[in-house]
């Protein structure tokens, strides 16, 4: 089949060159026809067209994908579903408009069709200029559009082409009619690495046969295939009385099924777009083609389920909304230093010994009135401490209190707790910030202004400056006295707590250093080597309320 007569040399999209097509059949002339825009493109690779121009090593090439598609106003589909997902999936999009719609959760209110040479004008300044690796096709409302689309693929090939043939707007809208068929038969799939219809596109693009069972979906997926795209995705979302969701790939040898549980929400509205989008990100990021479609199944699932119970717009066909990573930062509040005021640190041996599990000895300190809870949990398992962290978490969120976990990145990260609070021997801050987000926060353990003025160019948001008083809680642990407290607080950019050996006693003497900085104290046995938590926090509290009104 002429589709096996390619095969892709490299697999790094990243080298200065783009991957190289390599005709293997001796009848290569044949398949001339059918992939045009490859062999132009074999060629253009022989003539050095492609020699990109001498460019600095300390430059990164991001993968790119170039969408042509329609507007969406409501920002649930076309153009603005495509950014989203590739923004989501971590791939630069540009985009070629092909018409400007008027839309909404209602429905389609109007179309305007961008004029034909406008859209090769725009395919020209993106394609000329800043290669894409991958061209994601949406809304092609003109058979001139879709000509023009595949002259200027045959002018400027790329590495790959996902065609999602839409025809009809989920509220039932035609946005390219039948006249596209001919011109989507002819030339365009014949072009694609995909096709991703759904079951109408599917029946359209085969002159209306009926599709009611994943046995018809097969023999579409294979009568399309015979069109000329080198692998056909039909989506059985449209599917009757189906329960799971079931979609047929082909890729000309094999069938694959993927199933997966319908998710019942109205906020379907952009789920095409964002599946071929992704598909095409995932392949400018160098996937092949069948983990390229797993992987966007999955991402289009976890988008819907994330996006299922939002409201935007009256209508009957909401959004889906694609930045789902971003949004827990969003919501979270804005660390504040006064949080530090009454900070909770707990210890797993403490808890042992007076029988109470982690989430009983947070909620106690929750209920006595600390401001920040950490998880300091030494001898705990992984999985028995991602499992209180994300109990734990619950209950902060219910209060409003932030929860950091002690040392452990990895669990601050699985349980999408507030942040972390490291140490000099741990991970560096800069480190933990690359991973852990701009939004996360981050205490670092110093005893010295060295360390203060390291931690805040490192990009943490406060230091806990200890121990200020002899403790057992922590083994080998300098003590640094009121003294060395008050340095690190003169020199600090950052706000400080103060911790060791801190209780009823001595909060006091702490607050009362007078350095406009110290904003709280953190204590371990004060609290949690005691019978009654929320008893000791409570009182703790006021005797801290009272050293700022003395203060004041
Ligand atoms: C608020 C606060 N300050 C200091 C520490 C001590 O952290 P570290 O130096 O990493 O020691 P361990 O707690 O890991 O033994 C802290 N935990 N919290
Ligand atoms: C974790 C830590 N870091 C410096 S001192 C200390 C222990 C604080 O515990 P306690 O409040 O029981 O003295
Ligand atoms: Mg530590």
């Amino acid at each position: 089949m002429a589709h096996l007569c390619f095969q892709v040399l490299s697999t790094s999209f990243f080298t200065p060159k783009p991957q190289i097509p390599v005709l293997l059949s001796p009848g290569a002339a044949c398949i001339k026809s059918i992939h045009q825009y490859r062999y132009l493109y074999l060629k253009a690779m022989q003539d050095d067209k492609f020699s990109t121009p001498p460019c600095d090593e300390s430059k990164v090439r991001v993968p790119h994908v170039l969408t042509v598609a329609g507007s969406d106003s409501g920002g649930g589909a076309g153009i603005q579903a495509d950014i989203k997902a590739c923004a989501a999936r971590g791939v630069y999009c540009s985009t070629v408009i092909t018409a400007v719609t008027a839309q909404n959760t209602v429905g389609v209110q109007g179309v305007n069709i961008v004029p034909e040479d406008f859209v090769a004008e725009q395919l020209r300044s993106v394609l000329s200029d800043m290669p894409p690796n991958v061209v994601k096709t949406g809304m092609l409302p003109s058979t001139g559009i879709v000509k023009t689309l595949c002259q200027s693929l045959k002018e400027f090939p790329v590495q790959a082409l996902v065609v999602d043939p839409v025809m009809v707007s989920t509220s039932g809208h035609t946005l390219a009619g039948p006249s596209i068929l001919d011109s989507f038969r002819e030339e365009l799939l014949p072009m694609a690495d995909i096709v991703t219809p759904n079951l109408k596109e599917a029946s359209a693009l085969l002159g209306g046969v009926p599709l009611e069972t994943i046995a018809d979906m097969r023999s579409a997926a294979k009568a399309i295939h015979d069109i000329g795209p080198r692998n056909v995705l039909v989506k059985g979302g449209d599917l009757p009385a189906s329960l799971d969701a079931v979609d047929v790939f082909y890729d000309g040898n094999d069938f694959y099924e993927f199933r997966s549980s319908r998710i019942m929400t109205p906020n379907t509205h952009g789920t095409g777009c964002t599946l071929a989008s992704t598909v095409a990100a995932e392949l400018a990021k160098g996937s092949q083609m069948l983990s390229a479609v797993k992987v966007a199944k999955r991402y289009v699932e976890a988008v819907l389920s994330y996006s299922k119970n939002i409201a935007i717009g009256g209508g009957c066909q909401g959004p889906m909304d694609h930045l789902l990573k971003l949004k827990s930062n969003v919501e979270r509040r804005p660390f504040d230093p006064c949080d530090l005021f009454l900070y909770a640190v707990t210890d797993s041996r403490m808890n042992k010994k007076w029988g109470r599990s982690i989430v009983d000895a947070v909620k106690a300190a929750i209920e006595g009135g600390a401001s920040i809870i950490q998880l300091r949990e030494k001898e705990v398992d992984t999985g028995d401490f991602l499992e209180a962290a994300k109990a734990c978490l619950k209950i902060c969120r219910v209060h409003g209190v932030p929860l950091l976990i002690n040392d452990r990145i990895d669990v601050a990260l699985a349980s999408d707790a507030d942040g972390v609070h490291i140490g000099q021997s741990d991970m560096p801050a800069h480190v933990a910030r690359a991973l852990l987000g701009p939004d996360k926060i981050i205490g670092v353990s110093c005893k010295t202004p060295e360390h203060a003025q390291q931690a805040w160019v490192d990009g943490a948001d406060y230091i806990g400056s200890g121990g200020v008083y002899p403790t057992n809680t922590k083994e080998n642990n300098k003590t640094i006295g009121l003294d060395g407290l008050k340095t690190v607080c003169v020199s600090s950019k950052l706000p400080v707590v103060a911790i060791g050996g801190i209780g009823m006693s001595n909060a006091q003497a702490v607050m009362r250093l007078g350095v406009p900085n110290l904003k709280g104290v953190a204590v371990v046995s004060a609290l949690f080597d005691r019978e009654c938590v929320t008893t000791e926090t409570r009182k703790l509290l006021e005797v801290l309320k009272e050293s700022t009104k003395i203060a004041n």
